[in-house]
């Protein structure tokens, strides 16, 4: 896993809407192209506005018929700490749109922990830290579960991510990793609990920054003029803990799916292919 990142690709397109169904005829197709090679393909989904309209989009798409659902595993960058069944979880959010209406394997949908499961959002980080080291010895079957190590950043105790979703707030967050919190600053564990979120609920569960940079392709999908700052400063190469969106780094790519308004403040040279 030392090897550098993949290159960093920018998209701007003119609204929303666009950006939605755009992000979404990348994500059947790539997860197609991936099925194709492999027979089966790995996402990491995200929550938020644009996020959970992307995946309507693919639900609404006649090209998401194309797609082997039952031969793709879903996992999570990050959760809010709730009930299962509450409105505001952005596992809930992604079954009402979408997974509810394609044909998953339930085994292979893999959600983050509930506050009806777990006494706090660090034991279901903990968890979810296990279930990814299950899903990676599956993949490595000579790998012996019992002998990895999840506290520590071992890669092989991660599954392949094809295709990993974020979007970003307003403050630059990314997933549940806040600017200037523990959590972003968590670099030998798979998965953290994060407490008092700025943004609510305070409890939320998320992958760490190295995790995130595990997957093949990492795509920040990001729309609307508050975003702007953030992804501006991220692409000028701001710190991490500052600016946790300038953290992400796909080992293929990184791709930036912007609205227009998103992209209000991108630095001018990037455009003329400084991005690499
Ligand atoms: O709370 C969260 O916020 C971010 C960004 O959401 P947005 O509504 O501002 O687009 C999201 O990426 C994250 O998954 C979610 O838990």
């Amino acid at each position: 896993m030392s090897s550098a990142p993949g290159p960093v690709r920018i998209n701007i397109h003119p609204s929303f809407e666009v950006l939605a169904a755009t992000t979404a005829a990348r994500l059947i197709t790539k997860l197609l192209d991936v099925q194709n090679e492999r027979g089966e393909a790995t996402v990491v989904l995200t929550g938020g506005t644009v996020g959970i309209a992307t995946l309507k989009a693919v639900a609404d798409s006649a090209a998401c018929l194309a797609v082997d659902w039952s031969k793709v595993n879903f996992w999570w960058g990050d959760e809010r700490f709730l009930p299962a069944d509450d409105a505001d979880r952005n596992a809930r959010q992604a079954e009402d749109v979408l997974l509810s209406k394609i044909g998953v394997d339930p085994e292979r949908v893999h959600r983050m922990g509930s506050s009806d499961e777990f006494a706090d959002s660090q034991a279901a980080a903990e968890r979810y830290a296990q279930q990814l080291a299950l899903a990676a010895a599956a993949e490595h079957p000579d790998e012996d579960p019992e002998g990895l190590d999840t506290t520590a950043i071992v890669w092989q105790a991660l599954p392949r991510f094809d295709v990993l979703l974020l979007g970003i707030g307003p403050d630059g967050h990314i997933a549940s990793l806040f600017p200037e919190m523990a959590g972003i600053r968590v670099n030998d564990a798979l998965v953290v609990g994060v407490e008092n979120s700025p943004k609510p609920p305070p409890s939320r569960v998320s992958l760490t920054l190295p995790t995130i940079n595990s997957a093949q392709e990492v795509w920040m999908v990001v729309a609307g003029e508050d975003k702007a700052g953030a992804v501006g400063l991220a692409l000028a190469g701001a710190n991490p803990v500052q600016v946790p969106a300038a953290g992400p780094a796909g080992r293929i790519k990184t791709l930036w799916l912007l609205d227009q308004d998103a992209a209000a403040k991108v630095p001018e040279n990037l455009f003329l292919g400084g991005a690499s």
